[in-house]
């Protein structure tokens, strides 16, 4: 009898869900929204989590075919593919009160009232009153008290590569490259005393956390059962603690930081100037409670960081400064080698302004044509496009369509970034100088770090990053292609995209 009722029960739930997966499997279709053919219940999932093609970087080809706006569907979660500059300025800027969140990863993503909420998925009030208090870390006085640390980072990362002085062999430079970003991060978000390129802990947890994969049991059921979110989350993330896994180990990693630190203050010590610090003592200047779009009334609005807080955005921090950056300057480093022309006169505006052993922030900005050369790295390797992506705060209309709350809408950002329509004929051209008139359309179509509200809070971090590292390679050395050139990249990832390898012989300088 109790198996007839088990069978009964299961049946009956098995039904329901999949009347309600068929429905779902409609939403684009009864929009007149076109797209690619997916499993019910599963929708494009093995497309997205398929490390080797990496998604992101895949939707011009289905832009291509189906037009500058169509759908596909993550497990049961609708998402529309715009490549339009118009629906793109709507989305981002104008609209930001119909679309402030961005998507976010269906398992992991908190709970906007959890208490470690960090700004990358925090959204309403509470994102308003994080943005405002992590902006000012990013300002210009910011990056200049802080420029002495990427000088020395950017100094060590010449030093390791000096080591492959005109050897014959290659070296895969991206590698290099995460160990200084790391340090970077570290140094300035964590307190790390000293440079640990090639002897700290934190790349291996990183690299873990951005390789790790993305077809597991509880990411796709989070994908196909939104509704069992509640357990998968908590079940995921006590398993994970005890397992020990990357996120958790950094988590942990971090908190003990941070508890160390209070402790040192409760004894009056005061210790570094970094973001733990500032966190601890950062206040909003702005009482949120008062501000009519993110009013949400239910929230209890703190103007100082908790704990838990400093922790998150310490996360986000390690996350976002580790992997973007060095992927940027690993693609910036390939086309270096490939245009050896755009290398020499690099080189040249270099020596010309950098004139000191420590690279001032003055000098960083005089470099013009350094600017159009990171510019255009990114423009064609945008590589974290997966955060263009925003979710409908209510039902409305979008694009021509009639659109649900909780509807995501992802920028092609790749189409956007290599449409001759916008850039010309040699738009899947490596041309730096092309950004000594960009036209205003381009501006608006360069999206690497996003736009409207939700940009990038970063950006300068990593291109003072970049810039410096760039500059300090450059004036002692010349990167020239592995004996087998790479004509183009092998592409990986499910989250960031990254090359597989970029390999580079380090050469004296020849002139
Ligand atoms: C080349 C390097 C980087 C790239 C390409 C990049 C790209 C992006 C993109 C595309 C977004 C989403 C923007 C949007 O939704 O409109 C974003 C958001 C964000 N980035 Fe970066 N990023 C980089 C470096 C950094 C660094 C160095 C940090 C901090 C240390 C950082 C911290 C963040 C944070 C916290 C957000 C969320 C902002 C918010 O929601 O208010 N990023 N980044």
């Amino acid at each position: 009898m109790l198996w007839m009722i088990f069978f009964a029960t299961i049946s009956a739930a098995l039904t329901i869900y999949l009347i309600w997966a068929f429905q779902r499997a409609n939403y684009w279709r009864n929009r007149g929204v076109t797209g690619p053919s997916f499993i019910i219940g599963l929708g494009n999932f093995f497309e997205l989590t398929d490390r080797n093609r990496p998604w992101m970087a895949r939707l011009p080809e289905f832009t291509k075919k189906f037009g500058k706006i169509w759908g596909y569907q993550e497990g049961l979660y609708p998402v529309m593919v715009v490549a339009d500059l118009e629906l793109t300025q709507e989305l981002l800027h104008k609209r930001f009160e119909d679309f402030q969140q961005r998507k976010g990863n269906h398992l992991l993503k908190s709970n906007p009232d959890a208490a470690r909420v960090h700004l990358a998925e925090a959204w309403g009030q509470r994102w308003k009153r994080l943005r405002t208090i992590v902006t000012p870390q990013f300002s210009n006085n910011s990056l200049k008290r802080i420029l002495p640390i990427i000088n020395d980072s950017s100094r060590h990362l010449t030093a390791h590569i000096g080591k492959n002085l005109n050897k014959n062999e290659h070296i895969n430079i991206h590698r290099y490259y995460q160990e200084y970003t790391m340090d970077v991060i570290a140094r300035v978000a964590m307190g790390v005393k000293e440079s640990r390129q090639w002897d700290s802990e934190y790349p291996e947890i990183l690299r873990a956390i951005f390789d790790r994969n993305l077809r597991e049991p509880f990411f796709l059921l989070a994908c196909m059962m939104p509704f069992m979110k509640s357990i998968l989350t908590p079940t995921f993330k006590w398993l994970s603690n005890v397992l020990k896994m990357p996120a958790s180990r950094l988590f942990q990693q971090i908190e003990t930081a941070v508890e160390e630190r209070k402790k040192l203050r409760n004894e009056g010590i005061v210790t570094n100037d970094d973001f733990i610090d500032l966190f601890l003592d950062a206040e909003a200047e702005i009482d949120h409670k008062t501000e009519g779009a993110f009013d949400r009334k239910d929230v209890h609005v703190n103007r100082k960081l908790t704990t838990d807080e400093v922790i998150a955005q310490c996360f986000v921090f390690l996350i976002a400064g580790f992997d973007t950056t060095a992927n940027t300057l690993a693609y910036v480093s390939h086309f270096l080698t490939k245009n050896k022309d755009v290398q020499d006169r690099l080189r040249e505006e270099i020596d010309q302004i950098c004139t000191t052993e420590e690279i001032t922030y003055e000098q960083l900005n005089e470099l013009k044509y350094m600017d159009c050369v990171t510019k255009e790295g990114l423009r064609l390797h945008p590589l974290a496009t997966i955060a263009v992506s925003r979710v409908a705060e209510r039902d409305c209309e979008f694009a021509g369509a009639q659109i649900e709350k909780g509807t995501i809408i992802q920028v092609d950002a790749y189409t956007l970034q290599k449409s001759k329509e916008i850039w010309g004929e040699d738009a899947e051209d490596f041309v730096p100088e092309r950004w000594m008139n960009a036209t205003k359309e381009q501006h608006q179509a360069y999206l690497p770090f996003g736009g409207g509200p939700r940009m990038c809070v970063g950006n300068r971090l990593a291109y003072t990053e970049e810039k410096m590292a760039l500059a300090q390679l450059l004036r002692k050395y010349e990167l020239v292609h592995a004996e087998k050139p790479q004509e183009t990249l092998d592409l990986r990832g499910a989250i960031t995209i990254s090359p597989l390898s970029v390999d580079v012989r380090i050469r004296s300088r020849s002139n």
